[in-house]
């Protein structure tokens, strides 16, 4: 999987070289390139924002040079056909969630632009609409000051789906929200910890009994802490035994 990243803070995205992104970088699983918006200025000053039309506080980023940005994610795409997809964090964005990340992680190719100030000219996404698969995202309803922190959420939430990033694939199954619900809890050693002992059964070596108990606590904590997530449940995600609990 190829990935463009266009940024003024291009640094934000060094996370991206380590753990498990990195070595998947290194490895060749994803081809992440993270670009400096400045870069596809024209003028001495590398201006990249400008004033808001209909006046209003804060500054809006100009269009062309996020048109001479985005293109050079487009050389070699248009001849195959391809049509990337282009991710545009916003506050105003369909929500990112676990679902989103594996739909992306199907993808051959994203490309991220990361807003500052206001946001972008509305008319770069109208543009883009003509090359790409233009997807206003959002990380949650709460405010960040630009897109950088969201794409390294996206990026990390994406690129460990895909094969052979995350070395055992089984530690993707039973794991939050993969299945809809929140994941049980975990514990390792000592069995006693400051007089806290671990869940007995945990000890037992019954892997059905262990089984249970894990699928209870993930139904009793989807419960407490994210109602939403039970209401919304696939009724085939429920077996008989979930269903006595
Ligand atoms: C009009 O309201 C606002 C307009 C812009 C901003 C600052 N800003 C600029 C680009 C940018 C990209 C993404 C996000 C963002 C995404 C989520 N989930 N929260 N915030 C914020 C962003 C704040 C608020």
């Amino acid at each position: 999987m190829r990935i463009d990243v266009f940024s003024i803070f291009p640094e934000y995205l060094a996370a991206l070289d380590l753990s498990l992104i990195g070595k998947a970088r290194q490895d060749g699983l994803l081809d992440v390139r993270v670009r400096d918006l400045r870069d596809f200025t024209d003028d001495r000053h590398r201006t990249v924002d400008d004033t808001p039309y209909g006046g209003g506080a804060g500054m809006v980023m100009k269009p062309e040079p996020w048109a001479q940005a985005l293109g050079t994610a487009l050389d070699g795409a248009a001849e195959e056909g391809a049509r990337p997809t282009l991710i545009v964090p916003s506050p105003a964005g369909e929500v990112f969630t676990q679902q989103t990340a594996y739909e992306l992680a199907a993808e051959d190719h994203l490309v991220f632009a990361c807003g500052r100030y206001e946001g972008i000219d509305e008319r770069v996404l109208e543009w883009a609409g003509e090359h790409f698969d233009v997807r206003p995202m959002s990380l949650g309803d709460y405010v960040l000051n630009g897109g950088e922190v969201a794409v390294l959420a996206m990026v990390e939430a994406i690129g460990r789906l895909v094969p052979g990033v995350v070395g055992n694939p089984e530690s993707l199954v039973e794991e939050s929200h993969s299945d809809g619900l929140l994941e049980y809890p975990v514990y390792t050693k000592p069995s006693q910890w400051r007089e806290r002992p671990i869940p007995e059964v945990l000890l037992s070596g019954n892997h059905a009994k262990i089984a249970r108990f894990r699928r209870d606590e993930q139904l009793r904590r989807t419960s407490e802490r994210r109602p939403d997530l039970i209401a919304r449940l696939d009724p085939s995600t429920l077996d008989k035994a979930d269903k006595a609990t």
